[in-house]
């Protein structure tokens, strides 16, 4: 995608800034053997990240190949759906309060769960998974069909072709999953004893393999040397063996070859959770593959000041860079308002730190910022589109144009630099050339229910109505107002401005929030 493009930026964002600068909830993954908010002791039993990765599968296995009704929607969210027996424990409570942090206004809850799992999946140094969004959530529960450990082969079998998997995608998928995590004596007491070790494990985890938290191959050379301790395979009730029944189903064929090869088992399972999450109710069309802005711009934005200058500020995502380079120059140039580049219109970044991915594979992602004072535009040149050099200390220079077209901006209707927050308030005031004659402008950001929690595909709109007095002072501008005072709304939500002009609606790229790293600053008069 190119910038501006509000929804992939959004995704991008969530899906790539894993942890470092932007980090969200794949802190509570990393280190992969991470339960619930225990930062300080690792301990031997439950893990986040298996409770996700088995979310998303059996959110995922009402799918009904036939119909095309169920799949990945967050009907697992619901309650009636949480406590049928073939979805025991609480698990997906536990997983739906981490995935409802992602859900937003371009991302449904379902989303949230496909990229909870993801950032199980990768945070445990298991294969990329290619990120598609666009998942529409469930308004009542799906119907039951979530395969259980005492059910028989032919049973599983007919269960995953159901879900639109063969047998051979069902041994894959099944040894997929089971890469991470195991069975607790607290759901299963069938299956697994009471623990001996109540300090660390206390709700009785014995693992699938001997690595459940690193997804790798594992969970077939543990099976076929004869070594598992995996309670599905060799567990004390030999009805509730599932995973050997699935295993040996095909003669070892496909467990021998998972052995045989982590890389032919990294990438198998690679595709197949992808297809796991992509799995999604007919008619639901999902984004492409969501892929890293080269450039991407973060809290942006372009602002009117006072005596009618503009200020630029915001930071800048630099991905797949080489490491960090006290000599290295990264520029960002601008071209004036007839899109000419002019003298003095360039200005050095700064250093801001590091994000950071699923660690195997992650290439190298540093930030690097305006002056958090503002890079000033001169009123007389303006701006029309901003682009980056990068000079490494080698004297190697990149540029970052999006291949030409550079970043465009426009200066029609812009924030002013007396946006400010006060710890409960975001006073919000927008810029609009008078000769625009815009019928409105509006706010446009994710909206929040009572509770403070972000509403899954929520657009929150908010009208800006124009200050008489203030707008009078100026030539060119009219200036608008509106004032955010609930918690939502001024302190977590992103906005953006838009305005509609002969029926049409247009927006601005910036994003912003009250807590945010435009730092506005204070508001006169405020304590
Ligand atoms: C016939 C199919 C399957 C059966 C019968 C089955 C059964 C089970 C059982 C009984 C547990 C223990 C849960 C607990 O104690 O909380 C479990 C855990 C798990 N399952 Fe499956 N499973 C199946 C397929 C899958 C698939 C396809 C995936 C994902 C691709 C998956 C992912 C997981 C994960 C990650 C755990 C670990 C949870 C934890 O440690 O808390 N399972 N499974």
């Amino acid at each position: 995608y190119t910038w501006p493009n509000r929804q992939m930026e959004k995704l991008d964002q969530l899906r790539y800034e894993q942890l470092g600068v932007n980090a969200h909830i794949a802190t509570f993954v990393s280190p992969c053997d991470r339960y619930n908010f225990d930062f300080t002791s690792q301990k031997q039993g439950r893990t986040n990240s298996a409770d996700w990765l088995r979310t998303a599968y059996h959110d995922m296995a009402t799918y009904n190949v036939e119909d095309g009704t169920g799949g990945l929607d967050a009907s697992i969210q619901f309650v009636e759906e949480q406590s049928r027996a073939e979805n025991t424990g609480n698990a997906f409570a536990n997983t739906i309060t981490f995935a409802r942090i992602l859900a937003g206004r371009h991302t449904s809850l379902a989303d949230g769960v496909a990229l909870v799992a993801l950032m199980a999946i990768e945070q445990c140094y298991g294969p990329e998974i290619d990120f598609r969004a666009g998942r529409i959530d469930a308004t009542e529960p799906n119907n039951p069909g979530v395969p259980e450990p005492q059910d028989s082969l032919e049973s599983h079998t007919a269960s995953f072709a159901r879900q639109g998997f063969t047998p051979t995608e069902m041994i894959q998928l099944v040894a997929c999953g089971h890469s991470l995590g195991g069975v607790q004596h607290d759901s299963f007491p069938d299956i697994v004893p009471p623990t001996n070790d109540p300090d660390n494990n206390a709700s009785g985890n014995v693992h699938f393999d001997s690595t459940f938290d690193n997804f790798d191959n594992k969970i077939a050379t543990d099976y076929v040397s004869g070594q598992t301790t995996n309670p599905l395979i060799v567990g004390q009730n030999e009805t509730t063996r599932s995973d050997l029944r699935i295993f040996s189903s095909d003669g070892n064929v496909t467990m021998n070859a998972f052995a045989a090869s982590n890389d032919f088992f990294m990438k198998t399972c690679g595709s197949i959770l992808t297809r796991m999450l992509d799995t999604v109710p007919r008619g639901v069309k999902l984004t492409e593959v969501v892929k890293p802005l080269p450039v991407r711009p973060d809290q942006f934005a372009l602002l009117r000041t006072a005596n009618d200058s503009l200020s630029l500020k915001g930071r800048f995502r630099f991905w797949n860079i080489n490491e960090e380079d006290a000599n290295r120059k990264v520029t960002l140039f601008w071209a004036d308002s007839q899109g000419q580049q002019c003298q003095g219109c360039s200005v050095d970044l700064a250093y801001n730190g590091r994000t950071t991915n699923w660690l195997p594979y992650a290439p190298t992602v540093l930030w690097y910022q305006l002056p958090s004072t503002g890079q000033l535009i001169r009123p007389d040149l303006s701006i029309s589109k901003f682009w980056f050099q990068i000079t490494e200390s080698n004297g190697r220079i990149t540029v970052e144009d999006q291949g030409g077209i550079g970043y465009p901006l426009q200066t029609d209707v812009l924030l002013t630099d007396e946006v400010c927050f006060d710890g409960g308030a975001l006073y919000v005031s927008v810029s609009v050339r008078k000769s625009l004659n815009p019928s409105r402008v509006f706010l446009e950001g994710d909206a929040f229910d009572e509770n403070g929690t972000s509403i899954p595909n929520g657009l929150a709109i908010r009208e800006l109505t124009r200050d008489a007095a203030a707008s009078a002072q100026s030539d060119a501008y009219d200036i608008l107002r509106i004032t955010l005072d609930n918690f939502g709304d001024a302190g977590a939500a992103e906005w953006n401005v838009a305005w509609e002009v002969d029926g049409q609606q247009f927006s601005d790229p910036g994003l912003f929030t009250g807590v945010s790293f435009l730092s506005f600053g204070g508001c006169p008069g405020a304590a």
